[in-house]
């Protein structure tokens, strides 16, 4: 089966997620559980692909449980598989969006610095190592919007990563190329990839290179990433042996952004631990919340004017032998009828400068903004 075909048969409400491995299609639903308690989820997901040990169950957990966004996930009543999408997509056309009739920033470009400056003096006055805050922009068509030109636009623009699609309990649909690796399973080899450090990329190969350059040798971005490389382990310490992490971490680029990542290998001790119940011990980890997680997390609701709903969660799947591949979705956008908001965030540090946190977040919205048709 060929990544382009099932792409081509993807539609609103439809689970799709291509990685380097594999391309996935779930259509239709034979269960779908829908949680807001974590540790009950994974049972459930556990005991329903007990009944079908050839099933896969696919789904999204959302930023932070309880808040009126339940993780939901679904056995699809058809799951198709196809290897990557590339080179399958590359002769596929560009789907046409066009332009929205009105682009509104949630909160204002203003605030947003406001907010930057507030969280770096709030991390020096609480204690916090890092956290990181987000903001939003809202397109409104007027009229509908497909989101699967959005997601096909995505898997062309997107070599690498995780590009997916899937359906929301609210009826909208999650649609996102993220670059970050939340957590896989294959047998007991665990890994994960996480991402914090941010530069953006340049269509000047001169500029380009320089900007890498530049985030290889930040101080504040190794800060960053240090706190966030140390939670991911310390996150899988108790479910691996022989965890290993390189210290220092690599530099890796989407085709909008360079970012600092580090890869971490573990062997897993007990067979019954899934890909799910991994990703939720992980989850949210300081590349999109903070350290420590709790006050991070409430300083996050006491700066953003919106709910986060399923960005800054995670997207993925899990099947009957436990193994499973999880991304962070980031890099996304919630699709309505006729509406869209995207979302992108950034980590803040003691060290961080607001208007350069506008800036990167700025940035990150251009995955889904070319995606949408605008010039790169
Ligand atoms: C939070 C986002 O991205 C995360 C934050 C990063 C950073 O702060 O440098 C880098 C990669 C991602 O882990 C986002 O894209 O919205």
């Amino acid at each position: 089966m060929d990544a382009a075909r099932l792409l081509g048969d993807y539609s609103r409400g439809d689970f799709f997620l291509t990685t380097a491995q594999r391309s996935i299609l779930g259509t239709g639903v034979a269960a779908g559980i829908t949680d807001s308690d974590e540790r009950r989820l994974c049972e459930r997901v556990a005991a329903a692909l007990a009944d079908e040990p050839s099933a896969i169950a696919v789904g999204v957990l959302p930023f932070a449980t309880g808040a009126g966004s339940p993780a939901r996930m679904v056995l699809p009543a058809r799951a198709r598989f196809a290897g990557p999408a590339h080179p399958a997509v590359a002769k596929a056309q560009r789907r046409t969006i066009g332009t929205p009739l009105r682009t509104t920033p949630v909160p204002t470009p203003e605030q947003h610095v406001r907010a930057v400056a507030e969280a770096v003096s709030a991390l020096r006055e609480r204690g916090l190592r890092k956290v990181v805050l987000a903001r939003a922009l809202d397109l409104d068509f007027g009229r509908e919007v497909d989101p699967a030109d959005i997601l096909a636009n995505l898997v062309k623009d997107n070599q690498r990563g995780y590009t997916f699609a899937a359906g929301l309990p609210d009826g909208k649909d999650l649609v996102g190329a993220s670059p970050e690796l939340l957590l896989s399973r294959k047998g007991n080899l665990v890994v994960s990839h996480p991402h914090a450090g941010s530069m953006p990329r340049s269509a000047d190969p001169v500029t380009d290179m320089e900007n890498g350059k530049a985030l290889l040798a930040s101080r504040k971005d190794h800060i960053e990433h240090t706190v966030l490389a140390e939670a991911v382990v310390e996150a899988l310490r108790p479910f691996c042996t022989r965890l290993t992490a390189p210290t220092v971490p690599e530099l890796v680029s989407t085709p909008t952004m360079w970012h600092l990542g580090t890869t971490i290998t573990g062997e897993l001790v007990d067979d019954d631990v899934t890909a799910l119940r991994l990703a939720a011990a992980l989850h949210p980890t300081p590349a999109i919340c903070g350290t420590p997680t709790d006050s991070a997390r409430e300083l996050v609701t006491e700066l953003e004017p919106f709910e986060r709903g399923y960005y800054a969660g995670a997207v993925g799947w899990v099947d009957g032998a436990g193994d499973g591949e999880w991304a962070v979705s980031i890099r996304c956008a919630e699709v309505a009828q006729t509406s869209l908001r995207l979302y992108a965030g950034g980590g803040i540090v003691p060290e961080s400068d607001p208007v350069a946190e506008l800036e990167e977040t700025s940035a990150k919205f251009a995955t889904l903004q070319r995606a949408m048709g605008a010039p790169s």
